[in-house]
């Protein structure tokens, strides 16, 4: 099993580059089904979740190249083949192949998504809406079948702004007959993005990044080119870690404007925080101050970095609290920092943090893609040699990030360890 052996306390120093965005790059691949011509996505971060969208792709007759970040696809091809499992389970995401699949063949069997465990991930509102627009849903042994003798626009209530829901119903309609209005839909700039995409094949969408977004359907789509959005997230995490453990470090590809919600919360804690127009400078750290962080949908602070953010209140002066509305268990990276030193507990959906605790090296495993990168963080400012386990879930949304950090002086490096030296629960 590979493991990352990370030995902390090294000065981090330099620049360092955000890739695009995974929740982006997961809905603008099955976005390409619904043309009739090759779709060009250039700069995918080379995730194993991108790598899985393209084997699924293939599973379904598409023909795909990826290189250096550009991926060219046709679905000329493509026909509706049961996507029961195996693939499936690897990624959340992989719940867009029904929208697109359904929306193009109007009919899809496809198994239930995998992803992260964060508690219940319920898909309803997504069944919801392909009901709204025609589409008999049942689930047959663990596979979700969706049929439909024609697509319908409708108008559709989410009851929560699901990002999930809402462009998977923007899939499934951009090729209905009529108009499709969503309301209460979720605004995260990776919507835009995948309406931008939508609207270069065709497609007529309006108030994408709004709670109210109105499709018209079309009768066709065709290929296009498309650059992605910077990863705010994986710009969020630097972000913090320049805060923790930077003397002086610049994030590089990042859109200001859609990392507010932390950089707000830096500057209360008294870091600073320097922006350029896709550039973010944050020089040395000192004297940090304990904050509390509730998260919210966007624009307010995002669930995805809340895990890394518990470790910097690791380090400030005082006792903070942070609460998930969104999932309210995700916390499984306060059990790794309590054997790193961290004085933390977790109460019902919040998390309380007493700073400033010096953290020390020890074995810890990434429960999920979040809690890694905490530990991946925490393992950098811990004094010693910290081996994370579980990589896969780090490798599932971060980007060449070994290579990343020792551009900016990390000592991290990737081994494998044989299994009996896995730890268990
Ligand atoms: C691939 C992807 O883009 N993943 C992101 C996406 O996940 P995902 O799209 O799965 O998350 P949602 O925005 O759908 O979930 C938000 C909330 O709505 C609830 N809900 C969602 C759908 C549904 O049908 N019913 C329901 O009750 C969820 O349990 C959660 O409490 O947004 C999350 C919230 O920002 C992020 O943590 C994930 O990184
Ligand atoms: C929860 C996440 O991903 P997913 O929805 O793909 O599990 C995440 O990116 O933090």
């Amino acid at each position: 099993m590979d493991v990352y052996k990370i030995t902390g306390g090294k000065p981090l120093k330099g620049t360092i580059k955000v890739s695009g965005a995974k929740n982006s790059a997961v809905a603008l691949i099955p976005a390409s089904i619904l043309a009739d011509s090759p779709v060009t996505i250039e700069g995918l971060p080379e995730i194993s979740d991108v790598l899985t969208l393209q084997a699924l792709l293939e599973d379904i007759g598409g023909k795909v190249d990826f290189n250096a970040g550009k991926m060219i696809i046709d679905p000329t091809e493509m026909i509706a083949m049961p996507l029961p499992n195996g693939n499936v389970k690897k990624l959340r995401a992989s719940y867009y192949m029904m929208g697109a699949i359904l929306g193009r063949f109007k009919n899809a069997v496809i198994g239930l998504p995998g992803g992260c465990h964060l508690g219940p991930r319920p898909i309803d509102q997504h069944i919801k809406g392909f009901e709204a627009l025609g589409a008999k849903v049942t689930n047959e042994h663990g596979a979700i079948y969706l049929r439909a003798e024609e697509l319908r626009g409708a108008k559709i209530y989410l009851d929560v702004a699901s990002v999930g829901a809402t462009i998977n119903i923007m899939l499934a309609a951009v090729l209905a007959k009529g108009r499709t209005t969503i309301e209460n839909a979720a605004k995260e700039p990776e919507i835009i993005d995948v309406a931008t995409l939508l609207s270069n094949m065709g497609a007529e969408i309006k108030g994408a990044g709004t709670n109210v977004i109105r499709i018209e359907g079309v009768d066709k789509l065709h290929g296009t080119k498309h650059t992605i959005i910077p990863d705010r997230i994986e710009a969020g995490t630097f972000m913090i870690m320049a805060a923790v453990a930077g003397d002086g470090i610049t994030i590089d590809n990042v859109i200001p404007f859609h990392v507010e919600a932390l950089t707000a919360k830096l500057r209360e804690m008294g870091i600073d925080i320097v922006e350029g127009e896709e550039q973010i400078f944050i020089p040395k750290s000192r004297n940090l101050q304990a904050v509390d962080v509730k998260t919210l949908v966007y624009p307010g602070f995002p669930t995805d970095l809340q895990q890394p953010f518990s470790v910097l209140l690791t380090q400030a002066t005082g006792s903070s609290v942070i609460t998930d509305t969104i999932y309210p268990a995700r916390f499984k990276q306060i059990d790794e920092l309590r054997r790193m030193n961290a004085d933390a507990r977790v109460e019902g959906r919040s998390a309380i943090l007493a700073g400033s605790t010096p953290l020390q090296a020890a074995t810890v495993r990434a429960s999920d893609l979040r809690a890694g990168a905490a530990l991946v963080i925490a393992g950098l400012i811990a004094d010693g040699v910290t081996e994370v386990q579980e990589i896969q879930h780090i490798e599932r949304g971060y980007s060449s990030l070994i290579e990343k950090l020792r551009g900016i002086g990390a000592d991290i490096q990737k081994v494998t360890i044989p299994e009996e030296a896995v730890v268990n629960e």
